[in-house]
């Protein structure tokens, strides 16, 4: 019975593999033949080549050309028309529920989670004016505030020639407290750790980490959810500032849901003044969607604008002239520095702008393709009709690395961007892709980016010479 059982399952995963290589309607795109027969192709490369993903969908379009079979039902295109196509606002493709309920396993009803386009347009009714031009400039104070405090902390603790900081940490830790300030006009106040390694910063690193494995497992991660909580951490220790993350801001929702004037007094405008009170009161969430969305935004809004400071800060230390220009061009606009320089003033420096636009490029953003769904009416995706059910995506490394449009892409190069056209490269700059994209980031990188060229004077020290 036993041997019957594992031959009639055999007899099943040949016959699928058979009408995946020659029968199913994606049969005639190229692409390894591993990828067309079975799912486990991305499982590997992203877990066991630790999210080498990309580099070999590289490889793949080097060797199959601009679309490629990267697993039984995806495509994976390098075109930039395709890439309009697919995540342009408007178009009738949906986010891939596949995939985004795997890497909001732990907050499904996060925005980042709602696969469901009707629902997300909802949540962006509330969340989208909170992250426009206007309201960034409303919430710049509150980013200065937070900015200065990261710039004394450098200039106070390590200003001897032996003490250095891990710039990575101290960007995220600031990307943490202005993102939770935010939300709550509550800051989480990570920068008040003297080394810049906060659990809670720390841990947001590790828990990235493994992404991988709840993107492809989100039942492990349904799973640990329902276990007893000592035992989870008796597993997985490093899961402590995470759980103690969310029951403070469980507590912060509790207390605002019991008392929701508490926000009227606060300096700043706050996510969850809308997110409670929004103008269709209909549209308010529950209290667990109010915790996974705060939960969203923080881990949104921290790591990746943090990764941008620090890829940034690397490439003007790695070649001086960068940094140099950059400080000339920031002394000569902003005389005195003890008075607060404002966003829209430094997006007005062209060598600033230059180094943030090349940045934003080189630093990608999100690497990993973000995948859609190809709908009934959906048009053509790079001039081709693609069957409807079909998963498809582009990852915006192929934009940014575009050797037509960014001539020699893997060279750091501010100055590209201080020709008088262009037009075309902005088409391309993609790092907050294509749809209703609602990131504080703008507003946040270059008065980071700006205070810390005009204020202080850094340099690489060595892991031997800071002890
Ligand atoms: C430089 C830093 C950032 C980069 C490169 C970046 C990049 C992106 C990208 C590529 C997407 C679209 C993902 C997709 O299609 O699934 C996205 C969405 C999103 N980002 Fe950012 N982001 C940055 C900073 C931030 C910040 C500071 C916040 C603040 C909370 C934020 C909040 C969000 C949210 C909530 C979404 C989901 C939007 C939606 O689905 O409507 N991001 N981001």
């Amino acid at each position: 019975m036993y041997s019957l059982l594992v031959t009639l399952y055999f007899s099943y995963l040949v016959a699928l593999a058979l009408y995946r290589l020659f029968f199913h309607p994606l049969h005639r795109y190229p692409g390894p033949v591993l990828a067309a027969v079975t799912h486990w192709f991305e499982v590997y490369h992203n877990i066991v080549k630790g999210g080498g993903l990309v580099i070999e969908i590289e490889r793949l379009h080097k060797i199959y050309g601009p679309v490629i079979r990267i697993g039984p039902n995806k495509l994976h295109f390098n075109d930039r028309r395709a890439y309009d196509d697919m995540y342009t606002n408007g178009t009738t493709l949906v986010k891939d529920s596949d995939f985004y309920h795997g890497v909001a396993a732990h907050v499904p009803e996060g925005i980042v989670g709602l696969c469901d386009p009707r629902t997300a347009r909802r949540r962006r009714a509330i969340l989208g004016p909170l992250f426009s031009r206007q309201a960034l400039i409303r919430l710049e104070h509150t980013i200065q505030k937070k900015v200065d405090q990261l710039v004394s902390l450098l200039e106070e603790h390590h200003n001897s020639p032996n003490s250095g900081a891990n710039m990575s940490f101290a960007f995220r830790s600031l990307t943490s407290d202005v993102i939770t300030e935010y939300c709550f006009a509550d800051s989480i106040d990570t920068l008040s750790d003297p080394n810049f390694s906060h659990p809670i910063v720390k841990s947001v690193g590790n828990l990235m980490g493994h992404i991988w494995i709840q993107r492809h497992f989100p039942f492990i991660f349904r799973l640990v959810m329902i276990l007893p909580l000592q035992l989870v951490l008796w597993f997985i220790p490093a899961f402590k500032s995470q759980v103690d993350m969310n029951a403070r801001c469980e507590r912060q929702i509790d207390s605002l849901i019991r008392s929701p004037d508490a926000l009227s007094n606060t300096d700043h405008e706050t996510i969850f003044h809308h997110l409670l009170e929004p103008k269709d009161p209909q549209l308010r969430p529950s209290r667990t969607t109010l915790v996974q969305e705060a939960s969203t935004l923080i881990s949104a809004g921290s790591e990746t604008a943090g990764n941008v400071c620090t890829v940034g800060t690397y490439f003007a230390l790695k070649d001086r002239s960068i940094c140099r220009r950059l400080t000339e061009e920031l002394r000569g606009a902003w005389p005195d520095k003890g008075r607060p320089m404002s966003f829209v003033d430094l997006e007005k420096l062209p060598y600033l702008t230059a180094f943030f636009k090349e940045t934003l490029r080189i630093s990608i953003g999100g690497i990993h393709p973000f995948p859609r769904i190809v709908g009934q009416d959906t048009g053509e995706i790079g001039g081709l009709k693609i069957p409807a059910g079909t998963t498809v995506e582009m990852s915006h490394f192929f934009m940014h690395m575009n050797p037509n449009v960014f001539p020699e892409p893997y060279a750091f190069n501010p100055g590209r961007w201080l020709v008088e056209e262009t037009k075309e490269m902005m088409l391309d700059l993609v790092p907050f892709s294509k749809g209703p994209h609602m990131c504080l980031a703008w507003a946040e990188l270059y008065l980071i980016f700006g205070n810390i060229f005009r204020k202080l004077d850094l340099d690489f020290v060595s892991l031997e010479e800071n002890g």
